[in-house]
């Protein structure tokens, strides 16, 4: 899914930080006055088209938030509201812990990912210090990023200036037991793909429900960044030579036609048979060679780690570690 209903809630939330944020209106509008709070949240909600039960869901099976670093006085930043579904905790403890172990006072370069976790990874470099950031520059993977950076008061760069990059801290659609993963559920798998490429070390955050054996598991396609004029023949060589007759065009929801990625590509989102999928390296290579296609988004023997927060509040990690995948729980703190 382009948009999960807990980014719409985060993507909200974000919303109404810059909304706030040229009159200097606090985001603690969201802590210091809940009925406030529900109101505003309620409208934006409505006028994004999210469903008003699931609204509900989220504000009455909020959880406490554990109490976060200490924020360095004078630094702006995307401040979470203070009480998150499961869901949303799980994401922030999956981006705090990843943030923690491999973001160090020795990177300078850091690229920045997509997704509804993204938001928490930029939330715990801030806490992290003006003295520390002040000697950073962040890379992002597309519009949402930037705004992050760029709202956080963190200084933004990009690959072109920056082609090395320290460590790229990315979002997930589904990461299976190999460490290969599907992105492009937002439409930014291209330029995710670049960071991830250009960094020494590349990151995954998710929630739990990210955490697979195998792709495909939960998530229906995989995401195909194709150039606008090619878009029909690259679908009817999925229909036809690659396996996957239910291809689609992705459309967008609140505008007539298709979604335009930032580069101005379409993407079509291509469900493949099990077996396809448990070869994701091989698959993504025939999806390659079609004329037309510019990235698809399976990333394969990329990331270093994952990072998944679970509902009891321990974080499971899966690394490499001298070529092979391990995997452990951390305890909740
Ligand atoms: O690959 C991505 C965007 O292209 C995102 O990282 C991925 O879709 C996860 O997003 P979310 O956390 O919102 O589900």
């Amino acid at each position: 899914m382009a948009v999960t209903e807990g980014s719409l809630f985060l993507e909200t939330v974000h919303m109404i930080h810059v909304l706030a944020a040229p009159a200097k209106l606090p985001l603690i509008l969201f802590a210091s006055r809940p009925s406030a709070t529900t109101t505003a949240f309620r409208r934006s909600v409505t006028a994004n088209r999210m469903p008003l039960p699931y609204v509900d869901e989220i504000l009455t099976n909020a959880i406490p938030r554990p109490v976060p670093m200490p924020v360095p006085t004078g630094s702006a930043v995307p401040m979470t509201p203070t009480k998150l579904s499961v869901i949303e905790q799980s994401k922030r403890l999956a981006a705090y812990t990843a943030v923690d172990q491999h973001i160090l006072p020795h990177h300078k370069v850091i690229g920045i990912g997509s997704g509804s976790t993204v938001p928490y990874v930029v939330e715990r470099i801030v806490q992290q210090g003006e003295q520390l950031n002040k000697d950073r520059v962040f890379i992002p993977t597309g519009f949402q990023s930037k705004e992050l950076i760029v709202v956080s008061k963190l200084s933004l760069g990009d690959v072109d200036q920056f082609p090395t990059i320290d460590v790229t801290v990315d979002g997930a659609d589904e990461v299976d037991s190999e460490l290969n993963c599907i992105k492009g559920g937002g439409a930014c798998h291209l330029r995710e793909k670049v960071l991830a490429e250009a960094a020494e070390t590349f990151v995954l955050v998710a929630d739990y429900r990210k955490n697979v054996q195998y792709l495909g598991t939960n998530f229906p396609g995989v995401p195909i960044e194709v150039v606008p004029f090619a878009y029909a023949k690259v679908l009817q060589n999925l229909h036809h030579r690659l396996g996957s007759p239910n291809a689609t065009l992705r459309m967008a929801k609140a505008k007539a036609g298709p979604v335009v990625s930032d580069n101005g590509n379409f993407i079509i989102d291509a469900p493949f048979p099990v077996e396809a999928m448990r070869d994701p390296y091989k698959l993504m290579a025939r999806i390659k060679l079609l004329t037309g296609v510019v990235e698809v988004g399976l990333f394969c023997h990329m990331a270093q780690a994952a990072y998944f927060g679970n509902q009891d509040g321990s974080v499971t990690v899966k690394s490499r570690l001298e070529g092979e995948v391990i995997e452990e729980t951390l305890p909740s703190a």
